[in-house]
């Protein structure tokens, strides 16, 4: 199959990759020039484990390339794939602007009859709007159809080539046996639906996670009071399969490109039509509050954060990638700042994407976990990268001016605390487990 795809950022370059490792044509288009470049010369401009690799070897294969010109990448295309950003507006409504864009280059380029996909996460009715705006500018034949994406930033491809599901939506028998046959080696569950379902599902699959976060975080904030101990709680629910275990971590709440928008874009979705969302706002508010737990904790240990260099492991949202968009690193380095604190930040990837996204005199960029941490007066752990779970607790305690670790993760196991002198401060977790003989597994 001949396949155009549309912006190459994650999503577009993940699922450009992979449908070309599925042994099809796939010419992928970006506005951006220096991505492009970048791209044409076998460099991938995002962090994710496994994509250089594969993106290079379709390259080599000439199944992949890319491209500047919309024209050029949809000329040959029977499939045609939008997967361009839909960031937040300040009310939290979905940015139509590069879909809009988007649609009309495709409309001026389109030469024949081709199935038109939105893969980027968009309000109920946009393809209807995506279909308008072609149709204004083509008077031929051609079908569309939304085809949302599932994927996680960090295990991105491994996603992509075993999804859960496959879902799409389009009033065309055409274009759902040619998305079947493009979709069938990945998985036997596709569920192919109308298109305004196939919006929709997208933004209840984000929201009832999200949810999951801010509701297993709420339980957290409980067993802190109650001496309760949330990893035990979420795993003797998580067992239950009507409940499951994942999306049960407690910690700072969720962030990253996906959640916070599409949960705030759902919220005006339902507003949209006057009706108030009352829980998802809820799942908002609780997931906002969750990082100021790292502080109160901090000030707890400390009295005052004033002239105290703080140690703190993680910038990106999550491990395994170098996305700092709507990272809680983002605001709680920022409260630090402001509450008279040197944050000395590390992260394994993060490092740069952070800086360009926030700097300020008053924080010091570290080259090493171990940097970090020396002489400082507390440590916290944001971010769940595999090298800070392994690091040696005693050399924390042995590095630290101060022996207070903030555990925003729960990366660090009872057994392990035990024996060293550290005051530990996780999420959900009572501490008062470290001094009694800890008999659970
Ligand atoms: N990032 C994720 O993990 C993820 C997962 C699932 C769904 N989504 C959704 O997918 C969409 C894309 O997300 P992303 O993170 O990949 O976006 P992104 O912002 O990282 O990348 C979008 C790319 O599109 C390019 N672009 C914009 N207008 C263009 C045009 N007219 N022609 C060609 N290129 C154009 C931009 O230059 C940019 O490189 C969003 O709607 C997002 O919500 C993202
Ligand atoms: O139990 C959990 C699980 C996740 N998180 C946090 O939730 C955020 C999102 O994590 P994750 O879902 O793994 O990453 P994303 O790459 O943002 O992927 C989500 O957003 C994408 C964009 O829409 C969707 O395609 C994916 O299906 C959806 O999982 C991160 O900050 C995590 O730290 C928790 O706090 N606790």
């Amino acid at each position: 199959m001949n396949i155009a795809v549309i912006g190459t950022g994650y999503v577009g370059l993940v699922s450009g990759v992979c449908y070309a490792e599925l042994g099809h044509d796939v010419y992928c288009v970006d506005k951006d020039p220096a991505k492009v470049e970048l791209l044409q010369g076998g460099e991938v401009p995002i962090y994710e484990p496994g994509l250089q690799p594969l993106m290079r070897s379709n390259a080599d294969a000439g199944r992949l390339k890319f491209t500047t010109d919309t024209a050029t990448a949809i000329a040959g295309a029977e499939v045609v794939i939008i997967a361009v950003g839909t960031p937040p507006l300040p009310n939290g409504e979905a940015d139509m602007q590069y879909i809009e864009v988007a649609a009309k280059e495709i409309g001026e380029a389109m030469n024949g009859y081709k199935v038109i996909c939105v893969k980027s996460t968009v309000p109920v009715g946009t393809n209807e709007r995506v279909r308008a705006i072609i149709a204004d500018y083509y008077k031929g034949s051609f079908d569309n159809a939304s085809v949302p994406e599932f994927l996680r930033e960090g295990t991105a491809v491994q996603d992509t080539m075993n999804p859960d599901r496959v879902v799409f939506g389009t009033e065309s028998k055409h274009a759902a046996s040619l998305l079947t046959e493009l979709h069938a080696p990945l998985t036997k569950e596709i569920v192919v639906t109308d298109i305004r379902s196939a919006e929709m599902i997208k933004y209840a699959s984000n929201a009832f996670l999200a949810t999951k976060i801010s509701f297993i975080n709420e339980i957290a904030n409980i067993c802190e009071k109650v001496g309760a101990d949330v990893s035990e709680v979420a795993k003797g629910m998580g067992y239950d399969r009507r409940i499951g275990a994942s999306f049960l971590r407690a910690g700072i709440g969720y962030g990253g490109s996906c959640f916070p928008k599409d949960t705030k874009a759902l919220i005006q979705i339902a507003g949209n039509v006057a009706y108030d969302f009352k829980l998802l706002k809820a799942v908002v508010e609780v997931n906002q509050h969750q990082r100021y737990g790292v502080l109160d904790k901090l000030f707890n240990a400390l009295g005052t954060l004033k002239g105290k260099t703080i140690a703190v492991w993680g910038l990106a949202f999550k491990p395994e990638t170098d996305d700092v968009r709507e990272s809680p690193a983002l605001e709680i380095v920022d409260r630090l700042i402001a509450l008279g604190a040197v944050p000395k930040v590390y992260d394994p990837v993060a490092l740069e994407s952070f800086r360009k996204v926030y700097d300020d005199p008053a924080m010091m960029w570290c080259q090493s976990a171990q940097e970090a941490i020396q002489g400082s007066d507390a440590l916290c752990l944001l971010t769940e990268w595999k090298e800070f779970v392994e690091f040696d607790l005693a050399a924390i305690e042995a590095a630290l001016a101060n022996p207070i670790l903030i555990d925003g993760r729960n990366v660090y196991s009872y057994e392990a605390v035990k024996g060293t002198g550290l005051s530990y401060y996780p999420v959900g977790r009572p501490v008062h487990h470290i001094e009694r003989e800890y008999v659970h597994g």
